[in-house]
């Protein structure tokens, strides 16, 4: 092509926090970052709310719709607004799939599982509000409620919050005809809600405990939740999987002639419990025991490519002509890499949600595997390993748009380990550097920017001046860095800058015109 080639790196978590309360990103010591925003173009780009097609500026950013963003170029109306107005027009009990559930449970039980939090990352508890109240309107006498515990986009120890809410809305509900309850639930990153296959094990536990009724017993979900909190200290997402029982009998387990919904809007910890359900006896990610004749639908469709689920209540945005999509189209040679954790990030998520590459010849995709550990524990997490594959990949010749995503910022600061965030920080920026030689060794561009913030701010803001610090484990609402490294560019600096503006930018560094439908790029002209 004679073009310099493009690695653009996102750090993942990793915002801009003026205030030093919490913030992990600042505490590191990352030389090599600080030079580069401290030598380099740089702006500041908004990752969430409407900068990324969420409901309001309140809602902080995510990975789906950061890496939505970043690799399309354009907002597109995300999940959580989707179901928000699919449920408003009330379109979404038109759907046969509606329809179809309420039917089929006629004479079973209809089961909702998913995320019990307000936190509209995956989930939000006024959909499940409104799916139950609906039910009972369309006659579905029994329904049961298989809740994951979050306290990973919400604080850290907000369980019984949204519980208390939750049965306090069926209360409400529940008469003569009509009876819902809780049957089984736990933490969210303990069971179920595994993504990217990094840990079947955490499926089959929830398979356990919601379908076949076997896991520790307890007389309700705030039993459970209290007893696990005091026996083993843990947070929210991390409370083990239990099951409610009444007189030595699972209220809930799941049965052949019933519906089951997955509430939950996003794809990528939807799909392995989706696989589970739609698998016919060629499954064989783990025994499933016994597998019930339900009908199963998800909250959207996870991915439309696989058609995963094969039943769902709301489309999932069409997004079209995406960064890779153009730069095939130009004959750029792609190259995506991350570990496991992150590595459908940067290949379904930047491509709007597609599994399928658009050209086998053009794309390369490396996955790591990552660890399956608390990352507290191993907060440089697999950095080296990324680094090694990418720094040949580079210095391969054969790429001209490389990207990674470095997970650590975001996934050791959903710990709300403050200490252990900062060293992942830190292993982020050791790679930079390594990364950075390996641009410079081929005349290349280094983009370095991040999705959306999580280690900035690793503390609760305080409501009271003398409260205790409390962690923070979930994204934040600050804007992220832009920085190019290698190029003799100006950068625009404007308050409406976000995510979508960077495909042009990319592609205006490669030497190509953007997409007509693409924000405008970052560079001044
Ligand atoms: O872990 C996840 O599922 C989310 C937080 O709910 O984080 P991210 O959007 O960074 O993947
Ligand atoms: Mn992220
Ligand atoms: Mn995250």
């Amino acid at each position: 092509m004679g073009k310099r080639p493009v690695v653009l790196v996102v750090m993942d978590g990793v915002g801009i926090n003026n205030s030093e309360y919490g913030n992990a990103v600042n505490a590191a010591y990352k030389p090599t970052l600080d030079e580069l925003w401290a030598n380099c173009p740089n702006t500041e780009i908004s990752a969430h709310g409407l900068a990324v097609g969420l409901p309001s500026n309140e809602d902080m950013g995510n990975s789906e719709v950061g890496h939505n963003a970043l690799g399309c170029g354009q907002i597109y109306s995300q999940g959580a607004k989707l179901v928000n107005e699919n449920i408003e027009s009330g379109e979404i009990f038109e759907t046969e799939t509606w329809s179809g559930l309420v039917k089929n449970c006629a004479n079973g039980k209809m089961h909702f599982l998913g995320l019990l939090s307000d936190g509209n990352v995956h989930s939000h508890i006024n959909h499940l509000k409104a799916l139950m109240k609906r039910a009972k309107e369309d006659g579905v006498k029994e329904v049961r409620l298989h809740i994951l515990l979050d306290g990973r986009d919400v604080p850290e120890t907000s369980a019984l919050i949204y519980v208390e809410d939750i049965e306090n809305y069926m209360a409400e509900l529940n008469d003569d005809n009509f009876h819902a309850c809780i049957a089984s639930g736990g933490g969210r990153m303990s069971i179920t809600m595994d993504r990217y296959e990094a840990n079947w094990a955490m499926v089959e536990k929830g398979w356990h405990v919601h379908v076949l009724g076997e896991g520790r017993e307890f007389a309700s979900a705030t039993e459970a939740i209290e007893t696990y909190r005091a026996e083993t200290g843990v947070v929210d997402q991390d409370l083990p999987g239990f099951v409610i029982t009444k007189d030595g009998k699972a209220v809930g387990t799941i049965e052949d002639g019933d519906s089951v919904v997955l509430f939950n809007f996003r794809g990528d910890r939807a799909q392995e419990i989706s696989l589970a359900f739609d698998g016919d006896d060629s499954f064989d990610k783990f025994d499933r025991v016994r597998k019930p004749n339900v009908m199963y639908a998800g909250m959207l469709q996870y991915d439309a490519d696989l058609n995963i689920p094969h039943n769902f209540l709301t489309y999932p945005p069409k997004i079209k002509y995406t960064l890779t999509e153009e730069l095939c189209k130009h004959g750029i040679r792609e190259y995506a890499i991350s570990e496991t954790q992150k590595y459908g990030h940067v290949t379904y998520f930047w491509n709007g949600n597609r599994s399928e590459k658009f050209d086998e010849k053009l794309e390369d995709y490396v996955e790591i595997k990552s660890d399956v550990v608390p990352f507290e524990q191993r907060p440089w997490m697999k950095a080296a390993e990324i680094t090694d594959v990418l720094c040949a990949a580079i210095e391969s010749g054969n790429y001209d748009f490389l990207r990674t995503n470095y997970p650590n910022g975001d996934m050791v600061g959903h710990t709300g380990n403050f200490e252990a965030t900062v060293i992942g920080v830190e292993s982020v920026d050791l790679q930079l550097a390594r990364v950075k030689k390996a641009v410079d060794a081929v005349n290349g561009i280094l983009i370095v920017t991040a999705d959306h913030g999580n280690a900035d701010e690793m503390y609760e803001k305080k409501k009271k001046e003398d409260a205790p610090i409390k962690a923070k484990t979930s994204h934040t609402l600050n804007k992220v860095p832009f920085i190019v490294y290698g190029a003799d560019v100006e950068l625009k600096q404007d308050e409406n800058l976000g995510l979508s503006n960077v495909a042009a930018t990319v592609a205006d560094l490669l030497g190509i015109e953007p997409n007509e439908h693409w924000n405008p790029s970052i560079i001044k002209k």
